[in-house]
């Protein structure tokens, strides 16, 4: 089943159109990520699916559900965590669950959630005391109460440690495997990338890049790259390289093929390709050709 559909979405706040005509899906159980530079139109498109803007134009579904005319449907079984919680600083963690459990119907216990955010330790800390990391597991954790079938993120893991990170990605894939569906937003491209089994990159308000995470980065090509030996003339290499920051790079559909054949090239003539990386295409890549071609066009 399709647990998220969005069709032909607007919505401007005020005169600005924000988000312009977008249309995207996700299945159920799938983790989706939408990304895109600060501005891109992201909360905007999550605020609409969560029931707290209207839509303009187009349509959106939520569990087949109107999130507008179905508000009160849809909240029952949605999480969501936004980007700037409102807390009340001089409660513990520990009451600031128990208070959002009373708001939740058929909650989890407050020991579950906790864990679940890895905050089991900070149950007694008073919300004021917590660190910019651990007030977004606290969202997390709120997010969660409700058991949702449907989880929209924005940025959850700004913030937090490398740890803290990878708990939360561990709960995220976990919450995945058990059918729940996740939306989330991103600026962290190799979390993004790791995660999400699909994506949209949104750009100014429209969808520039859209599909499936592994098919979108195996269509583009990877690279090799390399420290360019002394003297050498990059003309005489077997393949082309550009010269990026005084390493020759080589872009390739199959990068591995490539590294062999400058390897063995090199072994040939006796030189070493030092600080040698072979990688497939990264969402990064994909950013910045994505940024390449605006300017290009401009
Ligand atoms: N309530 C509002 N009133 C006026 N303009 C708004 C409002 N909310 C958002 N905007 C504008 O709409 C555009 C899209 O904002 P949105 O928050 O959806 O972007 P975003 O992709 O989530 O960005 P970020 O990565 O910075 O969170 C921005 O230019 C923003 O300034």
């Amino acid at each position: 089943m399709t647990a998220i559909e969005v069709n032909g979405l607007r919505k401007s706040h005020q005169e600005f159109e924000a988000v312009k005509g977008i249309s995207f899906e996700v299945p159920e159980g799938e983790i989706f990520a939408l990304l895109g530079r600060n501005g891109a139109g992201k909360t905007t498109t999550i605020e609409v699916l969560a029931g707290f803007q209207r839509a303009d134009g187009g349509s959106v579904r939520v569990l087949g559900l109107d999130p507008c005319a179905e508000r009160a449907a849809v909240r029952r079984r949605t999480g969501i965590m936004l980007q700037e919680a409102g807390f009340f600083p001089e409660l513990t963690v520990a009451q600031t669950v128990d208070t959002w459990r009373d708001f939740t119907a058929a909650p989890r216990p407050r020991e579950e959630a906790l864990e679940l955010a890895g905050l089991t330790a900070r149950s007694g800390t008073r919300v004021r005391q917590l660190s910019g990391g651990e007030k977004r597991r606290l969202d997390l954790a709120l997010a969660l109460l409700g058991r949702p079938e449907v989880l929209f993120l924005d940025e959850p893991t700004t913030g937090m440690d490398p740890e803290a990170r990878a708990r939360t990605w561990d709960v995220v894939r976990d919450l995945a495997a058990r059918g729940t569906t996740i939306l989330l937003t991103t600026h962290y491209l190799d979390e993004a990338q790791r995660l999400a089994t699909s994506m949209a990159i949104m750009d100014e308000g429209r969808i520039v890049a859209s599909g499936g995470m592994i098919e979108t980065l195996a269509a583009r090509r990877g690279q090799v790259a390399f420290l360019m030996p002394a003297h050498l003339d990059p003309g005489a290499l077997p393949l082309p390289v550009t010269l990026e920051k005084g390493r020759a790079v080589c872009r390739a559909e199959d990068p591995d093929l490539a590294a062999q054949t400058l390897l063995t090239w090199a072994a040939e003539r006796g030189l070493r390709l030092n600080d040698l990386e072979v990688r497939a295409a990264t969402l990064e890549d994909l950013f910045l050709d994505l940024a390449r071609t605006k300017e290009d066009a401009r």
